[in-house]
């Protein structure tokens, strides 16, 4: 086990005034346990001012005073929204702990407790979410967008209030590799998911990046599996909806690197539900005091997520998308106090509100696309949360 941090017994200091809420971020081997909130960072990684000072000044205050309060490497924990000018959900906790991943349970022990589902309400409905593809579609064709990542919300009522940490522990017995995140959020509720794809990891110079993008689903016969996973990577709409990712992050961060290697074409990722195009980008970062949230804002939002060119790609979303994404598609993760740390897309995830819960997905869309099959993809993206709801997709 990693132990970057001599943490107290969380019983110890609990709870404080606005100590409320359990955090997690787990990663390969690896949990980061948080609990009880020393202080809120809500400033918007873009506020005004394009290089983010105010927000990386606002970060390295906070990690200071949680330094002079007796926290050795203090960490920030939390998530970052899909919009950088909108306001962020990240909190220095008062406690924090690494601990060794542990054996989850049995996945049906949690789906059992759920409350029954009283009511469901998908938007975009089917028709319309079909609708905005196709115009994005025809948008490729007289404009200089290339790719869009339209999304869709599943809303579920529940006749009595759903258990979150029962609800966690469902998703992590069901889904063992991935990112599985809780992070408690400031007007109620906690985003809860387990995420495929890594934005960044930094640890001293070494970073990692592990874009996805071009997805099929799963299938119960593991010859069929392993053959629609060899038709992913083979498809040309696919490997081409995959580059633009992979190009736009190594231009990128090519800049900031003394070192830098993509592999020539990707490889293949699979989740419990979905088999994924995926690109590890590693190197070494020429100026070691870059934190690893300078180099995730300077990437986010990649075109994993919102589409390329980015901000033509965002305009056609914010046109066609009839919801704020908020937290969806944005960052989860943690930086500790030298600069160190990692940061998920959020993506497979839901926010659980007391007897409600809100799950959202989305899909790469570029001129090849066919509406019927993206719809077909984000439900099953939807499945995952879904299914640890004890909810068939
Ligand atoms: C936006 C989502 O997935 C992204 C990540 C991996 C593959 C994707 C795709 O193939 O479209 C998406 O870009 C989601 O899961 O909601």
């Amino acid at each position: 086990m990693t132990t970057l941090a001599q943490a107290a017994p969380f019983e110890a200091a609990l709870p404080q005034p606005e100590a409320k809420g359990k955090f997690l971020f787990t990663s390969g081997n690896t949990e980061l346990h948080a609990e009880g909130i020393r202080e809120r960072i809500q400033v918007p990684v873009r506020s005004g001012n394009t290089a983010g000072a105010l927000f990386q000044n606002a970060v390295e205050a906070a990690l200071e005073r949680a330094r002079r309060a007796g926290q050795e490497n203090p960490v920030v924990i939390g998530a970052i929204p899909f919009d950088l000018a909108d306001e962020s959900c990240l909190y220095v906790p008062e406690q924090h702990e690494w601990r060794t991943r542990g054996e989850p349970g049995e996945a049906s022990d949690f789906a059992r407790e759920m409350p029954d589902l009283v009511s469901q309400k998908s938007y975009p409905d089917e028709a319309g979410f079909k609708r905005a593809v196709q115009h994005a579609i025809v948008n490729f064709q007289h404009s200089d967008v290339r790719k869009a990542v339209l999304s869709v919300v599943r809303e579920l009522q529940f006749a009595e209030p759903v258990d979150v940490g029962g609800l966690l522990a469902s998703l992590r017995a069901q889904n063992k590799d991935g990112y599985q995140f809780q992070i408690p959020l400031p007007e109620g509720g906690d985003l809860i998911g387990v995420s495929p794809e890594l934005l960044i990891r930094k640890q001293g110079r070494k970073f990692l990046s592990n874009p996805l993008a071009g997805s099929t689903k799963r299938l119960a016969d593991p010859s069929a599996d392993k053959a629609t996973a060899e038709l992913l990577l083979r498809s040309e709409k696919d490997q081409y909806e995959h580059s633009l990712v992979v190009q736009d992050i190594q231009r990128i961060l090519t800049p900031y690197c003394s070192e830098i290697s993509v592999p020539e074409a990707p490889s293949l990722l699979s989740t419990a539900a979905l088999w994924h195009l995926s690109t590890r980008i590693e190197g070494q970062i020429s100026d070691p005091s870059m934190t690893v949230l300078q180099l995730a804002s300077l990437l986010h939002p990649t075109p994993a997520v919102c589409g390329f060119p980015t901000e033509l790609a965002h305009r056609l979303i914010r046109f066609v998308e009839p919801f704020e994404r908020g937290l969806f598609t944005g960052l989860v993760g943690w930086c500790d106090a030298e600069g160190n740390g990692e940061w998920a897309i959020t993506i497979r995830c839901g926010i659980v509100d007391r007897d409600r819960i809100k799950l959202f997905a989305g899909a790469g869309i570029v001129e090849a696309s066919q509406p019927d099959t993206e719809w077909a993809e984000v439900q099953t993206k939807l499945g995952t949360m879904l299914k640890a709801c004890g909810i068939a997709a």
